[in-house]
């Protein structure tokens, strides 16, 4: 298989297409080294452009489709309706050339996506029969599966659009085909999308977690502690830090879980543990300037809680309900986790 894949990609791109067509090239692997040869080949990765699926943003909003009432797909099209589109806005084609390679689907076809912020945004939706939507709203709306890739596509587009211009010399930078990295015209000096890497941590004293608010979360939503990893820093480092920062405890073991890309405000890298402290050293010494509160809860509460709506609307005169982030969010994942370990005998 491996040199079956490596004489395709060392030729034309008549083998190319090939390859793209191959049934028995559709593993992970060859799809894996497919993307690189794109990245790699300016030439390979516009035509696989012009045969590929379009995942359209407007100022970084995707566009979705409202498959059944309530139920929200991401509207996918091809390269060539892209290209009727424009023709009928009287828009040039080459602005699908601005699109970025985000993935591969299972039936070996490249993924891209574009922001088509220049054009009208109504005409566009008309003509795609489809509507523009935030992207923390399309969170609530779109199936789990969906979620990484519309977040790649708009991470990824917002990226290019924040660094146009090289930070030594302040001239233009010039994306390659595949938009995965920029190189400034003058010094060469190449860019690559970045992340910004980020540690959650779910804190517990062995019978209650930890969880805080910060004063620009939705009201009544508490989640785990999160911080920004400083230069230099391992992981582990981050953890202790932000917990002794934000609450004034000091973590005794960590474990970790799982890890998500989180495109808000722009691109995290989120590191998910869990921490335990001692129950004798659980008192709270909140840092006010980053939160706004933090509490122990009890496993009844954290439960009663991951039943909750987003937002519960508070009775008149009574305080909304505490609730926790959605499942979409990894702070989600670490409470349920918690919750089953918690509920193990
Ligand atoms: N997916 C989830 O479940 C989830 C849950 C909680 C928080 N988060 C995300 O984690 C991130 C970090 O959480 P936090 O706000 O508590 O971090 P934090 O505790 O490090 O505090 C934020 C502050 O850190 C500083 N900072 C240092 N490096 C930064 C960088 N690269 N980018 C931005 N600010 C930087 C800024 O002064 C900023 O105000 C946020 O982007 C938040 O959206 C995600
Ligand atoms: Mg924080």
């Amino acid at each position: 298989m491996v040199m079956h894949y490596r004489s395709l990609v060392r030729s034309s791109a008549k083998s190319l297409q090939l390859f793209s067509c191959s049934r028995d090239c559709s593993s992970y692997v060859s799809r894996m080294r497919y993307l690189m040869r794109l990245k790699e080949d300016d030439e390979a990765c516009r035509r696989a452009l012009q045969s590929g699926n379009v995942l359209l943003y407007h100022k970084l909003a995707p566009l979705l489709r409202q498959q059944q009432k309530g139920i929200y797909q991401l509207k996918v099209l091809q390269a060539t309706d892209v290209k009727g589109i424009l023709g009928k806005l009287g828009k040039d084609e080459q602005l699908l050339n601005t699109s970025v390679l985000i993935g591969c689907s299972d039936g070996d076809i490249a993924q891209f996506s574009l922001d088509v912020g220049c054009l009208e945004k109504d005409a566009v939706e008309e003509m795609c029969g489809g509507v523009f939507t935030d992207l923390r709203k399309a969170f609530f709306l779109l199936e789990q599966p969906d979620t990484p890739l519309v977040t790649k596509g708009q991470a990824l587009l917002r990226w290019h659009q924040t660094h146009a211009y090289c930070s030594a010399s302040g001239e233009p930078t010039q994306s390659n085909q595949a938009g995965s990295q920029r190189v400034c015209l003058t010094n060469g000096a190449t860019y690559y999308p970045q992340m910004a890497p980020v540690v959650i941590v779910l804190v517990s004293d062995g019978r209650r977690c930890l969880l805080a608010r910060q004063s620009t979360f939705p009201q009544g939503m508490y989640s785990a502690l999160a911080g920004f990893c400083d230069m230099g820093e391992v992981m582990e480092e981050t953890l202790r830090r932000e917990v002794a920062e934000e609450v004034g405890l000091e973590v005794e073991s960590m474990q970790y879980s799982s890890s998500q890309h989180w495109p808000f405000p722009q691109s995290s890298f989120m590191v998910a543990c869990h921490a335990t402290i001692s129950p004798d050293n659980a008192e709270i010494n909140l840092n006010g300037a980053e939160l706004e509160d933090a509490r122990w809860f009890t496993l009844e509460e954290v439960e009663d809680a991951l039943k909750r709506k987003p937002l519960p609307r508070s009775v008149k005169g009574e305080p909304t309900a505490f609730w926790v982030p959605p499942s979409y969010a990894i702070a989600n994942k670490l409470i349920r986790e918690w919750v089953n370990q918690q509920k193990k005998p």
